[in-house]
């Protein structure tokens, strides 16, 4: 990475664990949050954004197919790379426990890093585009029927409760991110 970087495009809003990589990785950069990670991907190829930070795999769920592919656009090159532990919890609105919940959104990377403790369970799983992004809607919908699965941070942030804590389990749980720039940036 180059000390001219300045804007880093990342997926999600407040809260996402993209979001916490930028933070730990890139700090003193101005973020960038997007919806999905292609848009993150263009932002850098278009030049609105200097550099990225992208998912390429996790302990888990192995390689990100849709991030592996991204990468593969000629205009983009990895240089650099951080892993980041990921601890997922169950989020609900007030009201809600356990017993009330019917539907679980998250990203579905996050929801298969929880497939042992949803499975067995009659909830329904929603995909969302970010882990913070299904917190933000749960907010919104204020349903105690709903939960998300996200960090301690989006909890905080969307005035969330904490139903259940490590939805990962005890083993270790790591994404693997890349840090990308524009290939001829600086050429
Ligand atoms: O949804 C988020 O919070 C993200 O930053 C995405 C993402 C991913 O796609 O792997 C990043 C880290 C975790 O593995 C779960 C989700």
């Amino acid at each position: 990475m180059t000390a001219a970087a300045r804007i880093v495009a990342y997926l999600g809003g407040n809260g996402s664990f993209s979001e916490e990589a930028c933070r730990r990785f890139v700090p003193a950069h101005q973020l960038m949050p997007l919806g999905d990670f292609a848009s993150v991907a263009r932002a850098v190829c278009q030049g609105s954004a200097d550099l990225a930070l992208l998912p390429v795999s996790n302990s888990r769920v192995g390689p990100i197919a849709t991030v592996r592919h991204l990468l593969a656009h000629p205009e983009l090159r990895v240089v650099g790379e951080q892993v980041l532990g990921v601890r997922l919890h169950l989020l609900g609105c007030e009201g809600a426990d356990i017993t009330t919940i019917r539907h679980v959104s998250s990203h579905p990377a996050a929801l298969i890093q929880c497939a042992p403790y949803l499975d067995g369970r009659e909830w329904i799983a929603i995909p969302a585009a970010s882990t913070s992004e299904a917190a933000r809607q749960l907010a919104a919908s204020n349903d105690p029927s709903r939960a998300a699965i996200a960090s301690e941070a989006a909890a905080a942030i969307y005035g969330l409760r904490v139903l259940a804590r490590d939805l990962q389990g005890e083993a270790e749980n790591i994404t693997r991110f890349a840090i990308v720039e524009r290939r001829d940036q600086f050429a």
